[in-house]
């Protein structure tokens, strides 16, 4: 019997009503401890992932991405809003929900000294398929992941790229019509990123699964996320596919790297990444400027054509650069408009014990 029958939720899912979309988010908030040492982790999220695409929740470390998926795979409660997975409201049904979704985690899962066809008969089983069928199950996965060759040596001795496969392959044994999957390619090299990337895709594209992906990488949510949310200090804090996300910044991205304005050191460098600031928030068709450490970084309309202007003010204002380029905007840039600084200095950047309304 499988753990859901056992907990006596037999009732048959059905499928999803049509147009409604597979994962349902509507202002979950979320306070770890109480008092002085309370986190507000999320602070009123929202979304909807329709049915049978890649969905990615992008942050930094801390922004409330592991928070999310966990009231969403029914790990854990929200304090208030509400929160549905397959059409099942997750915190009334959370067993029903258990039994429409698939979760790979961001560590290894299977167990090392099995080989991957018993890591997978396992799981079947666990899941309440007979001996027969969690070995046919077993099989079919081994071979729609390209891992049937190696499936009988133990999986601890197998590539990283393929022990991720075998945590895939593992989420999916029970047919669910929603996966998460937390950082999916984090540890992995680029050749194996790249393959679980089209992995990922085929899944969405070819068996219609709803993928809701957790990634702190802007290139991977970029490439293989349909649609996503962009979350910093739990709130989201830009939603759209990556083009449109992109595309409401029109024109491009100056950034240069400041060496200094005579002074030495790094005191002297941040000076003139500052005075930098001033002179190109002069500086026409130039706008949002910001800086940080020693880097600034300005919208402009046309970047080609603002570039000798800008180099110009600069050289006139006697600050010196180590380097200048210019970029299509990516989503690094639509997370600076939003959240005020960019994503990898977000990761180092303290969280506030308390919400705090910016
Ligand atoms: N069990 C917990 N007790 C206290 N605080 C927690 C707990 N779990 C998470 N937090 C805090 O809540 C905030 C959100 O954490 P969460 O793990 O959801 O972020 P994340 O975006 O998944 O980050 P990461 O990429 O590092 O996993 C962080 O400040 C974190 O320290």
């Amino acid at each position: 019997m499988s753990a859901y029958a056992a907990s006596g939720v037999l009732d048959d899912l059905g499928p999803l009503p049509s147009g409604r979309p597979a994962i349902e988010v509507a202002g979950l908030t979320k306070t770890y401890g109480s008092g002085d040492k309370a986190v507000r982790a999320l602070a009123g999220i929202s979304f909807a992932v329709p049915a049978g695409s890649v969905f990615g929740l992008l942050g930094p470390n801390g922004a409330g991405k592991s928070t999310t998926v966990k009231i969403l795979t029914t790990l854990s409660r929200a304090d208030a809003g509400s929160a549905s997975v397959a059409g099942i409201d997750v915190h009334r049904r959370p067993a029903l929900v258990r039994r429409a979704i698939g979760y790979v985690s961001q560590k290894p899962a299977f167990d090392p000294m099995g080989t991957g066809r018993e890591n997978l008969i396992l799981a079947g089983r666990v899941h309440g398929l007979s001996g027969p069928a969690a070995r046919a199950r077993a099989q079919e996965l081994l071979a729609r992941f390209g891992l049937a060759e190696a499936a009988d040596r133990p999986a601890g001795k197998w590539s990283g790229g393929m022990q991720r496969k075998l945590d895939v392959a593992t989420g999916l044994v029970h047919r669910p019509s929603v996966l998460f999957m937390d950082e999916p390619t984090t540890g992995l090299d680029p050749q194996a990123r790249a393959e679980m990337w089209a992995e990922i895709a085929r899944l969405a594209r070819d068996d219609g699964l709803t993928v809701l992906l957790t990634t702190h990488y802007l290139e991977e949510a970029d490439r293989l996320a349909d649609q996503l949310v962009i979350i910093d200090r739990g709130r989201v804090v830009a939603a759209g596919t990556p083009d449109e996300l992109k595309a409401q910044l029109d024109g491009d991205t100056v950034q240069a790297e400041i060496a200094g304005a005579g002074q030495a050191g790094q005191a002297g460098q941040a000076e003139a990444a500052e005075a930098a600031r001033s002179v190109l928030g002069g500086v026409p068709g130039v706008h949002d400027v910001t800086v940080e450490e020693t880097t600034v970084r300005a919208r402009v309309t046309n970047g080609a054509a603002a570039l000798p202007a800008v180099l110009a003010a600069l050289d006139a204002a006697r600050i010196g650069l180590t380097a200048v380029t210019v970029a299509r905007p990516s989503l690094d840039d639509v997370y600076l408009r939003h959240a005020g600084r960019s994503f990898d200095r977000a990761d180092a950047a303290p969280l506030p014990r308390q919400e705090t309304n910016r």
